[in-house]
């Protein structure tokens, strides 16, 4: 079994060990796809044998957190600075499982007034994006004016929509066109279950 596991806070609460030593044991000896470098330093906790989609262009099970979760289960992703390998990583997936919690639940992609990113090859043009409605941001390292640059090299360019963007497929072909941009953080029908915990405990939604 191939596993493509993801980054962020929700992922890291996954890969303890509590969770590492569950009773299904089924982490043990699978394969993963890398999303970046972070998880090839888990790696060796985790004890799982590190592949890459040259080896494994087939994943059976992607698990992964979101920053927005829509009605329909479409995300946003990349908040943290990582979308581009998550997508190819979880477009390949047979299974894709998401966790979050219920805060990240919006009505609408972009509901939340946060960033949607784009990861783009310039620093510089963030007025390409003036046709979508939406305020465009260069992500920089904290506080700093220093550009944020992902680990393919790129930047990310943050995206804030005022309202819903409607047919978001439109949207990401829109998007996509624009010469520079290398990819976004929309991940359109990709997600198959999603897991929420709120107070009252977990609610899983499948596709
Ligand atoms: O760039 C980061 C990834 O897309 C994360 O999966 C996403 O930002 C959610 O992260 P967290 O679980 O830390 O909220």
């Amino acid at each position: 079994m191939v596993l493509g596991l993801g980054t962020g806070s929700t992922d890291q609460t996954r890969r303890r060990p509590n969770w590492r030593a569950s009773p299904s044991g089924q982490a043990q000896g699978h394969r993963r796809n890398p999303h970046f470098q972070e998880d090839a330093r888990a790696s060796p906790l985790s004890g799982i044998p590190l592949s890459d989609m040259d080896s494994h262009p087939v994943v059976d099970l992607a698990i992964d957190g979101a920053d927005e979760v829509d009605p329909y289960l479409n995300l946003v992703k990349g908040r943290g600075g990582s979308l581009l390998r998550e997508k190819m990583v979880e477009s390949a997936c047979k299974k894709f499982v998401v966790i979050v919690d219920e805060s990240k639940l919006v009505n609408y992609i972009g509901g939340s007034g946060l960033a949607m990113p784009v990861e783009f090859t310039a620093s510089r043009l963030q007025n390409l994006f003036q046709e979508f409605g939406c305020v465009a941001k260069l992500k920089t390292l904290g506080e700093k004016v220093e550009p944020y640059v992902t680990d393919n090299g790129n930047y990310i360019i943050d995206l804030y929509f005022k309202q819903s963007i409607g047919d978001l497929k439109a949207a990401s072909d829109s998007i996509l066109q624009i010469a520079g941009v290398v990819e976004h953080g929309m991940f359109i029908d990709m997600a198959t279950t999603v897991i929420v915990a709120g107070e009252l405990g977990l609610t899983v939604k499948n596709k």
